[in-house]
């Protein structure tokens, strides 16, 4: 049986509403569940496959998203919320019962900081922007995926629309290598 790359992926992607205007995501618990209102959409939405990001159980890759942290607020049950490493750049706040990633947040200085991660099928509405590309998808292989399905597992991605990356988007790369030029005051050359 093929690999489930994750539910969202695996029957087809659903269309975001570019319109949509947020909701709120809650944790797996049956009761006393974490609940975080996000006050916008989702942007730069994508499957990651890093062995940090929180993942449905089956799936291979998890879903993330960034949203402004000002747009985040956790609306009940926040002391269930633990940071799973706090030497990650990104803090990611777990419930501690369910083990849910509500989001994560970068506190030092980073050219993520001030954007907040999160998993938008947390949330029981429909609109958040769909996956836009696959990242850190040979990280897989360090979670015990085999190397020899990775040609299906990128197939699957292509079949589905979104490009695979071995870190992030060639947008996003740019953007962290310009933050990382302008503070160490490379100037850039003219083209
Ligand atoms: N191969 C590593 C990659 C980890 C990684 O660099 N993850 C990316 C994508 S989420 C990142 O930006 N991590 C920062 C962090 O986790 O704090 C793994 O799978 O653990
Ligand atoms: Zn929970
Ligand atoms: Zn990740």
């Amino acid at each position: 049986m093929a690999p489930s790359i994750h539910p969202f992926i695996d029957n087809g992607i659903a269309r975001g509403d570019p319109n949509f205007a947020g909701g709120s995501l809650h944790c797996h618990c049956p009761s006393n569940q974490v609940v975080v209102a996000l006050k916008s959409n989702v942007a730069h939405n994508h499957a990651c496959g890093c062995s940090k990001c929180w993942k449905p159980s089956g799936a291979l890759f998890s879903i993330v998203g960034v949203i402004p942290r000002e747009n985040l607020s956790v609306q009940a049950n926040e002391s269930k919320l633990a940071i799973v490493d706090s030497s990650a750049v990104i803090q990611r706040y777990a419930c501690r019962d369910c083990g849910v990633h509500l989001f994560g947040r970068i506190e030092k200085d980073h050219p993520f900081r001030g954007l907040d991660f999160v998993h938008a099928e947390l949330s029981d509405q429909k609109g958040w922007q769909e996956p836009q590309f696959a990242g850190f998808v040979s990280s897989i292989i360090e979670q015990g995926f085999n190397p020899k399905g990775m040609d299906e597992v990128r197939a699957k991605f292509k079949s589905a629309g979104l490009e695979s990356y071995d870190a992030l988007s060639p947008p996003l790369m740019d953007l962290i290598a310009t933050f990382t030029a302008q503070k160490a005051g490379v100037k850039f050359a003219n083209l």
